[in-house]
């Protein structure tokens, strides 16, 4: 099934495109599934495109020879993909083809944890532009708001794609899929 998504942004078309090259989509096990795939699109004061950036192993990692069990309770750290791999907005701003991103905005589909708010901060960004907020509750989420607010960074939610349900997937309010289930951005 190919879905028509409507973009009101060509910023927020950039996040979800660079989410398409995001890691590997894949099955993980019942009831984790799809792995979210993240894109982030930087963006300067003059509405120009910065940088692009996606989630991905560091460059030299090898996806296949590090883990990909998603983590939660019962499963150890160290054998989780969580503590491997770079997140799109970490990419996002390592990616950038000017000087810095001082005053920029970064439009990110899924909104950022605790880890890229400081990096967001610390790199001058001023507003973030989201599309899902599905990890609202998660700690790292919650730490990333206080942050953010407190560094007094706009945040935004922005409904950039249509919502779809899906009989695939009725564990998700929103997705995007393309061929059938090779890609799935679940929010
Ligand atoms: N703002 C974010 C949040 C998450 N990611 C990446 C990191 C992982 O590849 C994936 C989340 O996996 P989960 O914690 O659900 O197992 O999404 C990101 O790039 N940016």
């Amino acid at each position: 099934t190919t879905v028509a998504v409507p973009f009101n942004s060509v910023w927020g078309l950039g996040a979800l495109l660079s989410c398409i090259m995001s890691t590997k989509p894949g099955y993980v096990e019942p009831p984790l599934q799809y792995r979210p795939l993240v894109g982030a699109c930087i963006v300067n004061q003059e509405k120009k495109i910065v940088s692009i950036g996606y989630n991905s192993m560091p460059n030299g990692c090898d996806d296949d020879l590090l883990p990909w069990t998603r983590f939660k309770d019962g499963i150890d750290w160290l054998e989780s993909k969580t503590p491997y791999v770079c997140h799109a907005e970490l990419n996002a701003i390592m990616n950038k083809k000017c000087a810095d991103v001082k005053g920029c905005t970064i439009y990110v589909t899924l909104f950022p944890c605790n880890e890229c708010a400081k990096l967001i901060i610390q790199a001058g960004i001023r507003e973030v532009i989201f599309l899902s907020d599905m990890y609202h509750d998660r700690r790292e989420t919650v730490a990333s708001r206080t942050l953010l607010s407190m560094a007094g960074i706009k945040c935004n939610e922005k409904r950039i794609v249509r919502t779809l349900r899906t009989s695939q997937r009725p564990d998700v309010k929103t997705c995007m899929c393309v061929n059938n289930s090779s890609f799935y951005c679940a929010w």
